[in-house]
Parts: structure tokens; sequence; C-alpha cells
């Protein structure tokens, strides 16, 4: 895998460093996480080819064995405010001494300046800070963050896999490592770059919801069917939309131009009222195999058995039966190969590792202290 050799260390934090984790072990990375040895469950649901190794870092010891493990790896992942890993000893400047070549990722909301730089958040404020939160939901509704999608893990964890990924490739040319910041308000900005560099052309002149991609225009938007599930339409070329309102069996004539932003409140009426005649399977045999840009809005558990993904293998199933997305993108001769075991116990590889790692046995019984926390994933709410 293109990853393969690499070694990482992982410091337990959320959901932003988790996934940046779990991207780099289904790449063949060896991936360490680093728990707190009095954690009652691991909130790491993305654990999937991690090891786990339970450290107290409130401990002189516990820092010094990190230490020594940072110092022997390529990577360290740390998800904690500004400042914390200075306090404990562990800055860049204390383990780029000891190891040039260590790739330091730093996964914070602001980044490593800035006023906001210590304060805390969670997604909805590093995307409401990075101007994309004011552009989305619906007209004459209030800003709606997608879940934590958009800061967390694209302009998070994604977007910290990825400088990883350039400074593995920069040091096999320089030797070099180097610190990467990763602030997830300017990673979140970052994947929505096309939200500015398109503004000249007046793709989002309209208030939120009122344009052509955030809901405004009734042939970019979801429709209910009768059966009460929805179909997204995605129809924005005349070429693309014509084949809709074939399959709607609607006589453009009778309609008001795609483009007469005005009339578009009207044609969704028109809309609104067809979809709603068929149930989406329905419309799955009028629009399946058409250019008219219709699909149906598959849910978390109908996704796996739908025929193009099913073909593709997009979801896999784990030994533990769970199902989730498999890793993307497949590369032809390098893919990924996702561990289908189940996740690690807090602290059950801290033996094995410390070992490896030239820690003597005395030290290593000293950690072993820590009773292997069988995991129990409850429902939270
Ligand atoms: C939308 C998401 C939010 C995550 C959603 C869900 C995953 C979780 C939301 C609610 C959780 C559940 C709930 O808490 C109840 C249960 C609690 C139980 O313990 C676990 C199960 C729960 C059901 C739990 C399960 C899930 O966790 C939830 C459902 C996001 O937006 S995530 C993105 C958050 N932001 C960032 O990551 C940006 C960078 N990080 C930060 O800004 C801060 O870390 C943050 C997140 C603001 C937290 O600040 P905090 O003051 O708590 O920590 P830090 O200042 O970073 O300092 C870390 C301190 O911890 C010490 N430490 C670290 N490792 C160790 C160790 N191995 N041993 C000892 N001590 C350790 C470290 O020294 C620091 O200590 P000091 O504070 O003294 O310096």
């Amino acid at each position: 895998m293109a990853l393969a050799g690499v070694r990482v260390i992982e410091l337990a934090g959320l959901a932003p460093a988790p996934f940046c984790g779990m991207i780099l072990a289904d790449f063949g990375a060896r991936v360490i996480r680093i728990d707190r040895t009095k954690m009652a469950m691991t909130v790491d649901t993305q654990a999937r080819g991690k090891q786990s190794v339970a450290l107290n870092l409130k401990s002189p010891k516990g820092v010094a064995v990190l230490k020594k493990l940072c110092v022997q790896s390529d990577v360290v992942l740390e998800p904690y405010r500004k400042g914390v890993m200075e306090k404990m000893g562990l800055g860049p400047d204390d383990l780029l001494k000891e190891n040039p070549r260590l790739i330091y990722a730093r996964l914070t909301g602001y980044g490593q300046s800035g006023s906001y730089a210590k304060a805390a958040g969670h997604d909805i404020n590093y995307l409401a800070m990075s101007g994309l939160l004011s552009m989305l939901g619906r007209s004459s509704e209030k800003p709606h963050a997608p879940m934590n999608l958009m800061a967390d893990f694209a302009g998070g964890g994604l977007m910290c896999a990825f400088g990883i990924v350039l400074a593995l490739l920069e040091r096999s040319r320089s030797g070099q490592g180097q610190i990467i910041d990763v602030s997830m308000v300017e990673g979140a900005a970052y994947v929505g770059s096309f939200m500015w560099k398109s503004r000249s052309i007046g793709l989002w002149n309209h208030p939120r919801g009122e344009n052509l991609l955030d809901g405004g225009a009734p042939f970019y938007d979801t429709y209910r069917t009768s059966d009460g599930k929805y179909v997204a339409v995605g129809a924005i070329e005349p070429q693309f939309y014509q084949q809709l309102l074939q399959g709607l069996d609607l006589d453009p004539a009778d309609l008001p131009s795609q483009m007469s932003v005005s009339d578009w409140p009207k044609l969704r009426h028109t809309f609104t009222h067809v979809f709603a005649t068929k149930t989406r399977a329905e419309w799955g045999q009028i629009f399946d195999g058409t250019d008219a840009c219709v699909t149906p809005v598959l849910s978390q558990d109908e996704v796996v058995s739908h025929p193009h993904n099913r073909v593709r293998g997009s979801f896999l199933k784990d030994a533990q039966g769970e199902i989730s997305p498999r890793p993307a993108p497949v590369l032809s001769r390098s893919p990924a190969e996702p561990s289908l075991s189940r996740d690690p116990f807090i602290g059950e590889h801290t033996h094995s590792v410390l070992q490896e790692y030239g820690f003597e046995k005395d030290q290593i019984e000293e950690f072993l202290s820590v009773v292997y926390v069988k995991k129990t994933r409850k429902k939270i709410f």
C-alpha cells in the first residue's frame, strides 16, 4: 500500500484526528493511537487498523515514553489546543531536535496563531468562522451546518492527511521533517474555494438558498415522492434539463424558461407536484439510464445494496458486521486495504509496542498497570 512503512503516533482526539489516522491506516501506515489510561471507553469510532497504547501524559514517565515513540516515528498527529504539547515537553522544538525527519501534524480548529488559537470550539464554530456557514441553509431559514462534515472531516482530518502525505513526499527529497499547522477554519474555507472564486460569475449573488447551487434552482434540488422518499435533481445543462422535462412528461412550451430566476418558485411548485405522483422506485425506472441527472436519495442502509454501489464495492462490512464506506480514492496498483478486524481496546498494544520500540521489561511492566478496557460502544444519546 502507498503508505506502507510509515509510522504514525496519533494522540487520541475527538473526531478530526481519528479520521486522519484512519485514512493513513487504510492506506498502509502503522498508526499507534495514544489513549488516556483512565478512559471508560474510547470515543474513536474510526479506529480500524490502529493499535492502542495507553499512557498517562500527566506523569513524567508517560511523557518520556511518548517522546521515545515519537522520536522513532515518521509522523506525530496531535489534536490538542495550542500549547498543550509544549506544556508536556513534547512540542515541535523538543521532538524535531531529536528527530529532524519527524512530520509534526497539529490539527486544531483555529490554527497555531491568532486571537482564537487557544479557544475551545467544534465543527460548527470553525465552519462559521470560515465564511461557508453563512451560505448554507434554505431560503428564509437560519444558517444550517451539514452535520460536522465540513470542518471536522473535509477541512480537518482529510486536509491533515493530505498535508502529511505532502510532507512525506517532500521529505523524500529533502530528508527533512516539518510542522503542519492544520486550521479547520482554513481547511473548510479552502475546500470551499469555489464559492469565492465563482463570485465574479454571479453564482452567489442572491441571498442564502436562492442561488443556482444552494437550493434556489428548482432543477437543482430534492423532491418528495409518493412513498415519502426523495429524489435528487441536478439537471443544470439545457440538454440534461430537457431530459428531465421529458421524464416528468412536461412540455417546455407550458413552462417558464429554465433560467428565469423569478419563475423558479413556480417551476419548483410544478416539479413538487409531479414528483409526488410516483414512488421513488418508479422515478428510478423512468430516469435510470438517462442524462436527466435524477438519482434516489439513499439512506445509510440503502447505499450498500444499490446496484451501482454494489458492483463497485463502495461500502464494506467489517468482521463485526458494521457497514462503512470503503477508502477513497481507489489506486489501481497500490489500493488501500482497510482492516476489517475489530477496533483496538484501550491499551491493548501497550506491551507489544513498548517492547518493539526498545523498552526494557521492567519499564513495560510498569505501564501494564492499565487494565485492558473492553470497548463497549453504547448508544450515546
Ligand atoms: C463535532 C465534533 C465534536 C465531537 C462529537 C462526539 C465525538 C463527542 C461529543 C460528546 C461526546 C460524548 C460526551 O462527552 C459524553 C461521554 C464522555 C466519555 O468520556 C466518552 C463517551 C461520551 C459518550 C462522549 C463520546 C464522544 O466523544 C462525543 C459524542 C467536533 O467538532 S470535534 C473537534 C473539536 N476541536 C478540535 O479538535 C480542535 C483542537 N482541539 C481543541 O481545541 C481541544 O482539544 C478541545 C476539543 C476544545 C477540547 O479541549 P480540552 O480542554 O478538553 O482539551 P485540550 O485543551 O486539548 O487539552 C488536552 C488535555 O488532555 C490532556 N491529555 C491528553 N492526552 C492525555 C493522556 N493520555 N493522559 C493524560 N492527560 C492527557 C492534556 O495534557 C491536556 O491537559 P491540560 O488541559 O491540563 O493541558
